[in-house]
């Protein structure tokens, strides 16, 4: 919801070595697309493990707004009852999507192949970001849409009286901008043909797979070509979302981070578009391991294993930028307490997330007395070794979730304590971040240093 109440700031102190067993929520993307797609099938979906942050409970009310049944029946199961493809009814008030891009994104898409308006609006960070790059390919099938200046939210899109199908070249590597025409994709008449150079996460595809859409993926030439054939039945499922590889990144970071760590993520989403994150720390030198690889629910999944390790400083192949774009905050931080320099080219898109990632993470790990370089596109930092970060600051987490989780994770191995000064944000992705990180011996308080 747009409504932001007080901050609450949050303080990590030095700590102990964290031990146990993190039980991460549900993966936020695919619970996006379980209540999306449940909402766009015909009878009940059943979900079990959905992640109840708020970004995906802003997508349940939406869904709702738009005519399905959504309930909520025990902690993480809910039901959905879809009113069927190009079945959506037209909301009475405005959809307000909160912090979320990908709820926004992929509720607009949903709907732009219908003859229905809705108005969108959501947070100051979500005010703030761009949605030309939907609005853009969604006027092709037919559909119109009317915001402020830049293509900002507020936005009204008027959903196309007759579609049509669409052959669309992503311009920029982003699952959301895919997602959203393949969804509107779904109530055109024949074929969507959507093509990205750079793979990015694929749990749309595969869950249309699972709800029964003909739809092929292709790689060639000019990169991934996804085609999907549209105004089919969708028939409804049963999903097991699996853990969240993103959350997990925090706890896993923390381990790595303070001496003498030992740390299981039981179940976690290990889908090669996501897993990119831990291939990096690999390289580091990070001692992970993966057991009880298998398949849950049409994605793989494995439990991690992780352990204090003496990190070395790389240079991150931009090309794995797609399978790891959340991960750079932490790994800006992780990179801090590695010995020597981490550099992280073809990390543009990080200026146009929940806020400008790469100014926030510069302007944070400054303060706490870890020197960076940074370009439009690139992030560079110098690593001061286990045990090398003064701390002993307050950072500002931007309304961004993974920016306050970042500082408060660097803050157990700094120095000194570091404070973020609204961690109210990491409710929109990891609701259990505080009690879960406690659990495990990390020292994270209420209020200022
Ligand atoms: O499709 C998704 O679920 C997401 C796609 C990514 O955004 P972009 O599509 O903007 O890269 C990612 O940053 C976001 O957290 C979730
Ligand atoms: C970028 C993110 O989310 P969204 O784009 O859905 O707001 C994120 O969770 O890091």
């Amino acid at each position: 919801m747009s409504s932001h109440g007080d901050p609450v700031p949050m303080t990590a102190r030095p700590s102990g070595p964290l031990s146990g067993v993190a039980e991460v929520p549900g993966d936020k993307s695919v619970s996006h697309r379980a209540l999306i797609l449940g909402a766009l099938a015909v009878g009940e979906t059943r979900i079990t493990g959905l992640l109840e942050g708020q970004d995906v409970l802003d997508t349940a009310r939406a869904m709702r707004a738009f005519g399905a049944q959504v309930e909520r029946e025990g902690e993480g199961l809910w039901s959905v009852r879809g009113v069927g493809v190009g079945g959506f009814s037209e909301p009475s008030d405005v959809i307000d999507c909160g912090n979320s891009g990908t709820g926004v994104r992929l509720i607009m898409g949903a709907m732009a192949t219908t003859p229905i308006t809705a108005t969108f609006t959501g947070d100051a960070s979500l005010r703030s970001r761009p949605m030309g790059r939907v609005t853009e390919p969604l006027a092709l099938f037919g559909a119109r849409a009317v915001g402020r200046a830049g293509g900002r939210l507020p936005m009204t899109v008027v959903g196309a009286p007759a579609p049509v199908p669409v052959r669309y070249a992503v311009p920029v590597p982003s699952a959301q901008v895919k997602s959203a025409v393949l969804l509107a994709g779904l109530n055109a008449p024949g074929q969507t043909v959507v093509i990205e150079r750079e793979a990015t996460r694929d749990h749309t595809e595969r869950m249309l797979a699972g709800f029964g859409a003909e739809i092929v993926t292709e790689d060639g030439p000019e990169g991934r070509v996804i085609t999907l054939t549209g105004q089919p039945e969708l028939k409804p499922q049963t999903i097991a979302v699996p853990r969240d590889p993103s959350s997990a990144a925090f706890p896993v970071a923390a381990a790595l981070i303070v001496e003498d760590s030992e740390v299981l993520v039981p179940g976690i989403g290990l889908n090669p578009t996501r897993a990119g994150f831990f291939t990096t720390l690999q390289e580091m030198g990070a001692d992970l391991s993966f057991e009880n690889a298998r398949d849950e629910g049409g994605e793989p999944v494995a439990d991690l294993r992780v352990r204090f390790s003496t990190l070395r400083g790389i240079e991150v192949p931009p090309e794995r930028a797609p399978t790891m774009i959340d991960e750079y905050p932490i790994l800006s931080a992780v990179a801090a307490f590695a010995e020597g320099t981490t550099v992280m080219r073809g990390v543009g898109e990080l200026r146009v997330k929940e806020s400008d990632r790469i100014d926030a993470m510069a302007r944070g790990l400054e303060a706490c007395g870890v020197r960076v370089e940074e370009d439009e596109e690139t992030l560079i930092v110098h690593g001061l070794g286990p045990g090398g970060v003064p701390g002993g600051a307050t950072v500002e987490s931007r309304l961004d979730h993974r920016i306050a989780m970042s500082f408060l994770v660097l803050g157990l191995a700094a120095r000194a304590p570091v404070t973020v000064d609204d961690a109210s944000p990491i409710a929109t992705s990891f609701p259990v971040f505080e009690e879960l990180m406690r659990g495990l011996g990390a020292r994270l308080e209420r209020g200022g240093a």
